[in-house]
């Protein structure tokens, strides 16, 4: 058994107790009520969800396992030569809440590697599919496509289903599948962006590095693969993709049935695909001035016309956060880093965004955040590096979100979450409670 699994094991068994005993003993205890514009409003704030993995502070941004964004990567080990950790060290921490050694990294670096084959016949599902095909339509399909070999399917139809041990099996596939997502995503960039043309892995890189190998990218941009992997990883239980990956899951459905739910939710422009959707917004509007970096007037003027139209300011606004995301301030951070890219005139452009918008959201007086998210700067990053195909962002999204959705679902299963049902009621009962009826 691996280090990893190992130290998870103990994490779980030490675990277990603290779950069984608050579901004993405390069940009753109230963390607050639900309103009628909770119902209506998207469930905002009801606090019915539980996981370790991050916590997200509305003005703080997220902690990962406790740490903030800088304290995770100064913590875990560095791949030699970069400033960035690996990817693996990272999923470790998610995995266990400890932060790994050098040799526990390592291991996980060998592990992945040994389970990264795409089969076959995933290939050949996404070269079924329409070239067109938008590629979360290809990820999704990919992941799910690999539901036949999962461990915990194949092992419950088997009748070996146990309660307290199927985390393991929850855990191999997830492992499984994560291996294999930087290659697959690959596989569907260079397939849909490159001519059809495709390079094999290198055995001597890490999990990062090697998918920045893989879509023919320069040294330089390993390292914005793992810092984006990393940041996109995990912002607590409730955001779609990672509810979703949950809310399937909880069916006792398998990591792949459930993270190609979550990819699902992932594509939608509210959520993951904004940073594509701020990509188009910028391009769009860079093409109307010829290329030129506009006016302060100019901008203001774009997006209110956005606003006016009915539409949002992709980037900008949260569901819970009520300050700037600190991985856009991160992402941030490496543009005024790096050479070259904090001159760039998209990365002027998306800074003239930032000094702009949130006044003209708080004059619109909608939006409850009028701060830019994560999306607002990932793509300007990918841009510079020459991942121009922003379509594809989504899937650089869903690779790291992986980072995270799979270590919540190991831990469902480790600590017995129940199936998820919650109550529904109808517009009469609303009516009813509100007196008006
Ligand atoms: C990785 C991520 O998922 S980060 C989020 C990525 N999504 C985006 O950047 C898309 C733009 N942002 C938004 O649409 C929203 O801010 C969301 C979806 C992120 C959060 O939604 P909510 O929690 O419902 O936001 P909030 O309570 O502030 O919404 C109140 C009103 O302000 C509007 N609003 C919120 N953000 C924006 C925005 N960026 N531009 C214009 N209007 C906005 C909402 O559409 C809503 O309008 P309505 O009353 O007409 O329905
Ligand atoms: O937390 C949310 O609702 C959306 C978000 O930023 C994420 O999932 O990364």
């Amino acid at each position: 058994m691996s280090t990893l699994k190992k130290v998870l094991a103990e994490k779980i068994a030490a675990h277990r107790p603290r779950t069984t005993r608050l579901a004993k003993e405390f069940a009753d205890v109230s963390l607050g009520e639900s309103t009628i514009g909770q119902a209506i409003g998207g469930a905002r704030g009801i606090k019915c969800l539980v996981t370790d993995i991050s916590y997200l502070d509305p003005m703080e941004g997220i902690r990962f396992r406790g740490y903030t964004i800088p304290e995770t990567f100064a913590a875990l080990p560095k791949v030699p030569g970069s400033d960035y950790p690996y990817v693996e060290g990272f999923w470790y921490l998610l995995m266990t809440g400890d932060i790994p050694t050098m040799e526990q990294t390592l291991e996980v670096v060998e592990d992945w590697k040994s389970r990264s084959q795409v089969p076959q016949y995933v290939i050949d599902v996404l070269r079924a599919l329409p070239r067109d095909s938008h590629p979360m339509v290809m990820f999704s399909s990919a992941i799910l496509a690999m539901q036949r070999d999962s461990v915990f399917s194949n092992n419950y139809a088997a009748g070996k289903f146990n309660k307290m041990t199927c985390w393991e099996d929850m855990y191999e596939d997830s492992t499984n599948l994560m291996a294999k997502l930087g290659p697959i995503g690959a596989y569907i960039y260079r397939m849909k962006y490159k001519g059809d043309t495709h390079i094999d892995a290198d055995p001597d890189l890490d999990m990062g590095g090697n998918f920045a190998h893989m879509i023919g990218q320069s040294e330089d941009y390993k390292n914005v693969a793992r810092m984006y992997f990393i940041l996109h990883s995990d912002h607590e239980s409730g955001n779609v993709s990672a509810h979703t990956t949950h809310l399937v899951a909880s069916a006792l459905s398998d990591a792949y049935y459930a993270y190609s739910a979550g990819i699902n939710g992932l594509a939608g422009p509210l959520h993951g695909l904004a940073n594509e959707e701020v990509l188009r917004w910028t391009q769009n509007f860079m093409a109307k001035l010829g290329g030129e970096l506009p006016t302060e007037e100019q901008l203001k003027e774009a997006l209110w016309a956005t606003l006016n139209s009915g539409q949002v300011i992709p980037g900008y606004g949260h569901a819970v956060l009520r300050k700037t995301d600190p991985r856009y301030t991160s992402q941030r951070e490496f543009c005024l880093n790096t050479e070259g890219l904090k001159d760039y005139p998209l990365f002027k452009l998306v800074s003239m965004i930032f000094d702009v918008t949130p006044d003209i959201l708080v004059e619109q007086g909608k939006a409850k955040n009028p701060w830019p998210n994560v999306d607002a700067q990932s793509g300007v990053i990918q841009w510079y590096y020459g991942v121009t195909q922003y379509e594809f962002y989504t899937v650089l999204f869903g690779i790291g979100r992986a980072l995270g959705c799979l270590p919540n679902i190991t831990w469902d299963r480790a600590l017995g979450y129940a199936i998820e049902r919650p109550k529904s009621v109808t517009t009469d009962m609303l009516e009813a409670a509100a007196g008006i009826k």
